[in-house]
């Protein structure tokens, strides 16, 4: 079964505050998105990729795409809108219940490892999952004046993450179900959720940091040095064992 894998990167970046969109700043010497994309053809290198990209994009350059497969598609106004377009070309070539994998090019730190988990979560799955993190610090609802009105229960309260994977037909459904209703969705699940089915909350790690701020580079490259140096002493270990 061919793994659908659509990446939206045709955003922004309008909180991070730099001269061009996130996803083409520069991170430990390549872009953000070549970073991402680095990751995901790691784990799924057969994948078929479907690169959104802003059609007035200046700054994208094809040899950041390690896919032998892949096709570049315009975003649209939201991310929603951007995963909805791309859908539509997979319209002609994606069996009903093929999977499509959808990650965000500014969440370029995910690791292997989770990917590899989240895939192998999908056996005997019928709906989809998502990689997330249970919520470490207490929660609070703001009101009005930006005082807390209350401690929300933390208790199974998660935060999603991506990738996140659904059948094709059911993404495409939901997709289009939350477009003519009106409701607006933030992440795959939100749609699927509001066709009343309930998504596999997969466990990720917490370093899978979508890089939104300003801060978040300088963090992402920590990480990603971090990542490194772990695998080398995984490696060592296995060597010298
Ligand atoms: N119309 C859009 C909006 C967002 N994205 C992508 O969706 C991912 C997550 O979105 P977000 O972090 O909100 O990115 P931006 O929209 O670029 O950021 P901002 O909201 O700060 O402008 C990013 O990879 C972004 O490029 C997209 O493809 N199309
Ligand atoms: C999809 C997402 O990354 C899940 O956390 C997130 O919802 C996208 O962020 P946005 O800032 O709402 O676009």
């Amino acid at each position: 079964m061919t793994l659908w894998l659509i990446v939206p990167a045709a955003g922004r970046g309008q909180r991070m505050q730099a001269d061009r969109p996130k996803q083409y700043l520069m991170l430990q010497g390549k872009s953000v998105l070549a970073r991402t994309l680095e990751r995901l053809h790691q784990a799924f290198p057969d994948a078929v990729l479907r690169l959104c990209l802003d059609p007035d994009d200046e700054h994208f350059d094809p040899e950041d795409v390690p896919f032998d497969h892949w096709l570049r598609v315009g975003g649209g106004d939201e991310r929603a809108d951007t995963v909805g377009r791309a859908l539509t070309t997979l319209a002609e070539e994606a069996a009903s219940d093929d999977w499509v994998m959808v990650h965000d090019a500014a969440r370029p730190c995910v690791r292997i490892e989770d990917l590899r988990t989240l895939q192998g979560a999908l056996e005997d799955e019928a709906i989809g999952a998502l990689l997330a993190t249970p919520a470490a610090d207490t929660m609070k609802r703001a009101d009005a004046g930006g005082r807390i009105s209350h401690t929300e229960p933390r208790d199974g309260l998660w935060h999603a993450l991506t990738p996140q994977v659904f059948r094709f037909d059911l993404l495409r459904q939901a997709l289009d179900a939350a477009r003519a209703t009106g409701v607006r969705v933030t992440d795959e699940a939100s749609a699927i959720e509001a066709m009343g089915l309930a998504p596999r909350l997969v466990a990720g790690s917490r370093d899978n940091l979508k890089i939104t701020h300003p801060e978040d580079l300088a963090m992402a490259a920590r990480i990603l040095a971090l990542q490194a140096e772990i695998a080398v002493d995984a490696l060592d270990q296995g060597v010298e064992a």
